[in-house]
């Protein structure tokens, strides 16, 4: 990512908005603005631990309620709302801030909700190779809400399940009855 240039952009963005870069109280907000979008692009990186399910454990595991925080790619305008991660262990056990981490590691780039919430279900499904995985996410669009159709407190909901949560009926109705117990 290139910080520098990204800064000299909003000043030219300030100036095409009629805003003068070069006013006292403008100063530093081309570097502040630069520095906030390298930050909310870039995922921190993490190691992905797991641990030998000696025990067998075969019911679901599920993280619920991880904030999310994202920009949609239409207006890099925030979204924001909570994630439900869960998954049902084949051989391995993953730790559970792992569930958090792979979330942000795909919120924190341009996005689409549903994109999002496919790539935290393929992720997991690839690196943790569980017998199934359930994402639901919820999360209120800025760009719904300040503009547009100025619609706000709605929030849009998207799913993504693989393996036997999604081809079994009974799984699959555990998973979302836990996603939304009390
Ligand atoms: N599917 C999907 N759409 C999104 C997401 N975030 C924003 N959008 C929508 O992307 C669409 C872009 O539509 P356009 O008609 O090109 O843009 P626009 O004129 O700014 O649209 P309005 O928001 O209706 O004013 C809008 O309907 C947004 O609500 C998302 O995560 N998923
Ligand atoms: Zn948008």
């Amino acid at each position: 990512m290139d910080v520098e240039a990204a800064q000299r952009a909003v000043t030219d963005l300030l100036k095409a908005l009629g805003k003068d870069p070069y006013s006292a109280h403008l100063a530093d907000t081309p570097r502040r603005v630069a520095e906030a979008y390298e930050e909310m692009l870039t995922p921190r990186a993490f190691t992905m631990t797991t641990f030998p399910n000696d025990e067998g454990y075969d019911e679901l595991v599920l993280a619920r309620s991880i904030p999310v925080q994202s920009l949609c790619e239409h207006h890099m305008l925030p979204f924001h709302g909570v994630a439900h991660v869960g998954y049902l262990p084949g051989e391995r056990i993953l730790g559970l801030s792992k569930l958090a981490r792979v979330v942000e590691m795909f919120a924190r780039d341009l996005q689409v909700q549903e994109r999002l919430t496919k790539q935290v279900a393929d992720w997991l499904q690839e690196h943790l190779r569980p017998l199934g995985v359930g994402v639901v996410i919820e999360a209120e669009h800025m760009c719904m809400a300040l503009r547009g159709v100025r619609v706000s407190g709605s929030r849009t909901v998207t799913s993504a399940l693989k393996g036997v949560l999604r081809s079994d009926a009974a799984s699959r109705q555990e998973f979302f009855t836990l996603v939304h117990a009390a």
